[in-house]
This record gives C-alpha cells, sequence and structure tokens, in this order.
C-alpha cells in the first residue's frame, strides 16, 4: 500500500511568504493526521528553535495515523555521527521517525560539501547507521538522485546502496530541482530497481510543472511512498502537490490507502492551510479549487444539467468540493435555471421571458457589469425579471460636494433625497471622500425605516477601468463585497461616472443586505 509523506511544515514551509508559528504547525499536523496522512514532517530540529519547540509539543497530540518525523541532513564531513549536532538534534527532538538527506550528485559533493565522493559514502552510511542503532525508522532522501543519475549513474547507485547498507527503511528519490521530464523518472527506477532492495520513495518538485506527474509515474514504477505538500506549496515552484496526487491515487488507480471520508476532507483541508499559510485559496487548483467544477460555458452548462459527468470528470462531492454555474455574457439559458433553482426558483414553469433576462445579462455585461464576483447583484435583476422585486425606497436626488485646498486633507459631503414607505427623507452626511459621504447619508436616510443596515458593512471596494485609453472619462466597473457579520456578497455597478457606477453597487448591496435580514 502506497504511503502518503507529507512535507507542508518542512519544505512547504520554504515558499516564499510562508511563516508558521509552532501553534499554527500543530493545527495543522492535526488536519494532515484527520487526512489520513501516513508521515507528517514537522520540521528541522536542528534549524530552529520554532522547529525544536514544535517536536517537543507535538508529543502531546494523540495523532490517529501519522507517524511525526524529523528532516535533517546527513553528518558533516570528517567528523563521527555520534558528535554531530543535527543527528543529535533529530534524536533529542523524541520523534520515531528520520529522514535525512544526502548527497547524491557528484558535483554537489565536491562542490557544495567540498569533500570526496568516499567521505559522502560514509557519511550516508555512518549517519543512518546511526539513526537505526538509536531504534528510529529512517528515510533516506537521496537529494538530486535524477540529476545526479544523469551524470554519473554508478556513483548515484552508490549512494543509495550506502544508504541501503547504513540500514535505510525507504530510499526516496528526489528530483530536487525539478527539471526532470516524466520519461526519465520511469527509465531510471527500472535501472534502480535492479540493483537495490529496499522499499522506493519518490520527492518531487515542481520547476517544469511536472512533479504531480512525475510523482505518479515513480507510483507506477514502484515507488511506495510519495513525498509532496498540500497545495503544492514548497521553495521556487513548489513541491509535488498532495491534494492533487491523493485524489489521484484513489479515483484513478483506486488505491484504498484513505478512506472515502478522509478524501472528502481534502478540499477542506487545503484550504485551511492556505487561510494558516496567509495566502489566498488557490482557486483554480484541481480537485480543491474553488473553480474546479466551476462551469461557466452555456453549452457545459445546457450538458451538466442533464448529467454532471458530461463535463466534470469526478463528482465533486467525493473531494468535499462542489459544483458551481456561473452567470456571464459567455452564459445560455441553462446558466439562469440554474441559477434561479439555487436560488428557489423555478424559472421554467414561470411565464418570465428568460432569453429578454439573457439578453439583458449579455448587454449589461457589454456595458462592463461582471455578474460572476457579484452574485446578489445577479440575484436582484432575477428578482426583477420575475416581478418578486420590492424597492425599498426611491431616490429624489443627491448631490455630492468634494473641497479640497493646498493645506487641507479633502473632505466629501453627500446631500440625498429619498422616499421610503411615501416618506420623504432629506438628510447628508460627510466622508473621507465621495462614496464614503455617499454611503454615510443613503444609511442616514435609511435606518430608521430599516435598522438592520446597522448590521450590514462593506469590507471590500474595487474599482475597475474598463477602457484604459479614454483617460479620464474611461468606464469603471465598481465591485462591492459586503457582509452582515455572518454572510458575504457580491455586488457591482458600471458606468464612465464613477460615483454612478459605486452608487448601483451601493443600492445593490443595501437593497440585497435587508432582504436577507429580513430571510434571517
Ligand atoms: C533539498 C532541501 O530542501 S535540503 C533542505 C534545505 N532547507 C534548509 O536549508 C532550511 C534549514 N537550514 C538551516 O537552518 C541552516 O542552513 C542549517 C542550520 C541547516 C545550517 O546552517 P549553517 O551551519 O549556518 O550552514 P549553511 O546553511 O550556511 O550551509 C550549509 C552547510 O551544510 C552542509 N551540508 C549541506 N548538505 C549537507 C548534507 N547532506 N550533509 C551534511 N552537510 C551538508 C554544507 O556543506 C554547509 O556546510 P559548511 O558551512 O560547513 O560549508
Ligand atoms: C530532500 C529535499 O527536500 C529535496 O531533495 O528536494
Amino acid at each position: 500500500m502506497v504511503k502518503i509523506y507529507d512535507t507542508t511544515l518542512r519544505d512547504g514551509s520554504q515558499r516564499e511568504g510562508i511563516s508558521y508559528s509552532t501553534e499554527d504547525k500543530l493545527n495543522i499536523t492535526k488536519k494532515l493526521d484527520e487526512l489520513g496522512i501516513d508521515y507528517i514532517e514537522g520540521g528541522w530540529p536542528g534549524s530552529n528553535p520554532k522547529d525544536i519547540e514544535y517536536f517537543n509539543k507535538v508529543q502531546e497530540l494523540k495523532l490517529e495515523n501519522a507517524k511525526i518525523s524529523a528532516f535533517g541532513s546527513t553528518r558533516r564531513a570528517n567528523i563521527k555521527a555520534e558528535e554531530d549536532k543535527n543527528l543529535n538534534a533529530i534524536l533529542a527532538s523524541g520523534v520515531k521517525v528520520a529522514t535525512i538527506f544526502g548527497k547524491t550528485w557528484d558535483l554537489h559533493v565536491t562542490q557544495a560539501l567540498k569533500t570526496t565522493l568516499e567521505e559522502n559514502l560514509n557519511m550516508i552510511e555512518s549517519s543512518v547507521a546511526y539513526l537505526k542503532s538509536k531504534g528510529l525508522e529512517v528515510n533516506f532522501d537521496a537529494e538530486h538522485f535524477f540529476d545526479g543519475y544523469e551524470v554519473n549513474p554508478e556513483y548515484a547507485i552508490k549512494v543509495l546502496l550506502a544508504a541501503q547498507k547504513g540500514g535505510a527503511d525507504t530510499l526516496v528519490l528526489c528530483d530536487t530541482n525539478g527539471g526532470t521530464m516524466p520519461f526519465k523518472i520511469k527509465k531510471i527506477i527500472a535501472k534502480v530497481k535492479e540493483e537495490i532492495s529496499v522499499p522506493l520513495g519518490v520527492h518531487a518538485h515542481n520547476d517544469a510543472e511536472l512533479a504531480v506527474a512525475n510523482s505518479l509515474i515513480a507510483y507506477e514504477a514502484g515507488a511506495v511512498q510519495i513525498q509532496g505538500t498540500i497545495n503544492g506549496y514548497g521553495e521556487r515552484c513548489g513541491n509535488a502537490n498532495l491534494s492533487s496526487i491523493m485524489p489521484n491515487l484513489k479515483l484513478k488507480y483506486n488505491e484504498e490507502f484513505i478512506t472515502d471520508e478522509q478524501l472528502a476532507k481534502i478540499t477542506e483541508v487545503s484550504r485551511y492551510v492556505s487561510e494558516v499559510a496567509n495566502l489566498n485559496p488557490p482557486s483554480h487548483k484541481p480537485y480543491v479549487g474553488d473553480s474546479a467544477f466551476a462551469h461557466k460555458g452555456g453549452i457545459h452548462v445546457s450538458a451538466i444539467l442533464r448529467d454532471s459527468k458530461t463535463y466534470e470528470h469526478i463528482r465533486p462531492e467525493l473531494v468535499g468540493n462542489k459544483q458551481r454555474v456561473l452567470v456571464s455574457e459567455l452564459s445560455g439559458k441553462s446558466n439562469l435555471v440554474y441559477k434561479a433553482q439555487e436560488l428557489g426558483i423555478n424559472i421554467e414553469e414561470e411565464s418570465t421571458d428568460l432569453r429578454a433576462v439573457l439578453d439583458k445579462i449579455k448587454d449589461l455585461e457589454h456595458q462592463g457589469y461582471h455578474f460572476e464576483g457579484a452574485e446578489a447583484s445577479f440575484e436582484l435583476l432575477v428578482e426583477k425579471a420575475t416581478g418578486r422585486y420590492t424597492k425599498l425606497f426611491e431616490l429624489e436626488g443627491v448631490r455630492i460636494i468634494t473641497e479640497k485646498s493646498e493645506d487641507k486633507s479633502p473632505l466629501s459631503e453627500a446631500t440625498i433625497k429619498v422616499k421610503v414607505n411615501g416618506e420623504r427623507v432629506h438628510t447628508a452626511a460627510e466622508g473621507d471622500g465621495p462614496v464614503n459621504a455617499l454611503d454615510g447619508a443613503l444609511r442616514k436616510a435609511l435606518i430608521s425605516f430599516y435598522p438592520e443596515l446597522k448590521d450590514i458593512h462593506l469590507i471590500d471596494y474595487k474599482v475597475r477601468v474598463l477602457e484604459g485609453n479614454e483617460g479620464t472619462s474611461a468606464k469603471v466597473r465598481v465591485l462591492i463585497e459586503s457582509t452582515d457579520g455572518h454572510q458575504t456578497w457580491g455586488t457591482v455597478g458600471a458606468s464612465t461616472n464613477i460615483i454612478e457606477a459605486s452608487w448601483q453597487a451601493l443600492v445593490d448591496s443595501i437593497e440585497y443586505g435587508i432582504k436577507l435580514k429580513k430571510v434571517d
């Protein structure tokens, strides 16, 4: 049975921009364990105090599936393994599994280590033997194995034999620079198997966008341990992405290495790790991305409504993801039917002119609206088209002035006249900018009629210039994201006047928010 070895917390943290706290690492450990990961490489105890603290604390966790592994290098040249700080730090970390990397490529031995080829073999054998003598399970990561094999196959094999002689439990063939092609991985592993009896593993990097393919080719060629990281995080272009490898193994190769329930957690784990890493969730990644099962083209939506197999290679629920349909100028009437169904409206059974609604959406998208990120505006549009919409207020007029002088920051003031339930309200508010003032004035006018407005806030306001070459008279699109503290929703406006575009998105935001609160 294939074993999954996760190095999100070690190699994954070598990605630019990631810095986990000890607590982050412990929390991720728990998630990886729930996912059914066999080995979790928690860090390098010889590297820094945070990793030492992690190994101290991780022993208190009650893990169901995973063994914790500590990483490090072989001993330094010309000393005894017993004297090596790194190896002793691994032992002091209290783990039962160690993974040490050694040089396989002769260039690295002479140029990076500045030692002899013979001494490197001694370093590998004695380091593995030392850890084995202390009762540890030992993985030997043969760094740059494939590159080393290309230039000096005899030496690369000698390295594996040295680790085997030292007693290594698994020999992990690393594509450290991530540039090896799949056909070479296959050919080289076949050669290795002629010489080596210890189980093999693979550790691939993604510099040629092939880490997942190379891991799977290695698995086909007989590797029984696959190393990688959640979301493919890792140094440079990343490591092999376990969020793809695990579904591939289970759903395409029928490897029963985790349960169906565990596989269904993979999307949640992927998003959790990105959240903790403080990175945007990987929205376009296979299996786990928000877009992995998002259908935009009308032809696709029409077909998936009949049978989702037509445009989905697996059922999204198998990996804990979900099907989504987007509305845009590329929609057909099927997109509308699907989205209306999500809103609980069986639009086909109503007298609504679907074609007219679709034409309206296409026309608005042509004008610059973009409904993909503004589902609340789309929902209001459907309500209007199906006669469900109730206007919350009527605008009689709004005036905004911005005052600016050399020595003062600009200040804006909006004066607004609206009619609510037949009552006329005339009010004004100041703001940092014109949109802020407009927002303040509108809220002030409506709050006594709709007190639920106090819970509704804007969390994001984006402006995009749509026709850059038109200069200051260019059309702009405003996208607003709002929340009531529980749910978030997006609205859109478009105009050559930024205030008008903002007004449209703002009114949709407020109307949608009030409607939501009424339903609650
Ligand atoms: C392919 C991989 O991903 S390997 C993992 C890479 N990750 C990291 O490097 C992150 C953690 N690293 C660290 O915290 C530090 O680099 C440490 C603590 C390990 C070492 O720090 P320093 O002692 O200051 O050395 P420095 O980082 O400058 O250089 C690396 C040293 O390790 C030696 N080294 C490199 N690989 C090996 C190896 N497989 N076996 C033994 N020694 C090695 C180098 O020869 C060099 O030794 P030298 O300084 O005596 O010439
Ligand atoms: C060991 C390791 O991280 C590598 O070779 O890439």
